[in-house]
């Protein structure tokens, strides 16, 4: 099964929509011990309210070599739930340096996974990541146009709708419902969700910014196809610090974003 396949069946099976951030901030722990064993607590916790796991590289690779491995450790755990692993790296270079980041974290060990990967370089460096991801059941999630207010200052005057437009050419070269290119649009644009799930009628749609940065499930429905399937709405402090370390706030925190993005579709 690919990774669209995996997100699309366990959205149906689950009836969820919500990709869990885990982003452990190192200064939050008393030691690393501490912070592996809350980020692999809420892991477990919150997966029965996720569709998929999304952690940001950054702040495993700021733990040095001891968070990569805790970020080996949160993948592994992950796929033993069952739950697709979408890496938030935001990865792009010149082709061959593209290549290497495409071996490190869609293939071997992170096979099936997905990654998120940045444009900017131009389209002819995401083949190898496209590359990749097909064939190893896995995805790449281009930035189209990001959660954050400053994103306006280079994604507007159309180049949002470009790099759109590319990610639909890219799968068109594909079968099936979801292709293995998919889209991140803010969920702190919700006036624009209608149009980029247009323009993007195969590929998942990443919606991050649920919670700590205002974003409302409410407004997200116009990113979902008519089946309620077709995009992940994320979160990550508001889940994994939804009340400092309380795991149990954590989970009714998922439970909570699950609800109101299903109240939203219904
Ligand atoms: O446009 C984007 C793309 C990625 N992110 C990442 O998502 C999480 C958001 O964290 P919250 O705590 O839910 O605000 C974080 O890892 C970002 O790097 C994004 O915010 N916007």
């Amino acid at each position: 099964m690919t990774f669209a396949q995996a997100v699309t069946d366990r959205t149906r099976r689950l009836d969820t929509r919500l990709c869990v951030g885990l982003d452990p901030r190192l200064e939050t722990y008393r030691d690393l011990d501490h912070l592996r064993a809350h980020t692999l607590d809420v892991l477990e916790a919150t997966a029965p309210y996720a569709a998929c796991l999304k952690p940001q590289l950054a702040f495993y690779e700021a733990a040095g070599l001891a968070g990569l491995t805790v970020l080996h450790e949160v993948c592994a755990a992950a796929r033993t739930l069952g739950l697709p692993v979408l890496l938030d790296g935001k990865r792009g270079d010149i082709g061959s340096t593209a290549q290497a980041y495409a071996q490190g974290w869609l293939a071997g060990d992170h096979a099936g996974s997905a990654l998120t990967v940045n444009p900017f370089l131009g389209f002819e460096t995401l083949t190898p990541f496209v590359q990749t991801a097909r064939a190893n059941g896995g995805a790449v999630f281009v930035l189209v146009k990001t959660s954050n207010p400053g994103q306006a200052d280079l994604q507007g005057h159309g180049i949002s709708e470009r790099v759109a437009g590319e990610v639909t050419r890219l799968n068109t070269q594909e079968e099936g419902e979801y292709a293995s290119v998919g889209a991140v649009v803010g969920a702190t644009h919700p006036q624009d969700l209608a149009a980029f799930r247009a323009r993007l009628p195969r590929a998942l749609l990443l919606l991050p910014g649920l919670g700590a940065q205002g974003a409302g499930a409410a407004q997200l429905a116009p990113a979902f196809d008519a089946g309620g399937t077709g995009a992940l709405a994320s979160a990550s402090r508001g889940v994994q610090y939804a009340r400092g370390l309380d795991v149990g706030a954590s989970v009714a925190a998922a439970r909570g974003f699950r609800d109101e993005l299903n109240r939203a579709l219904a």
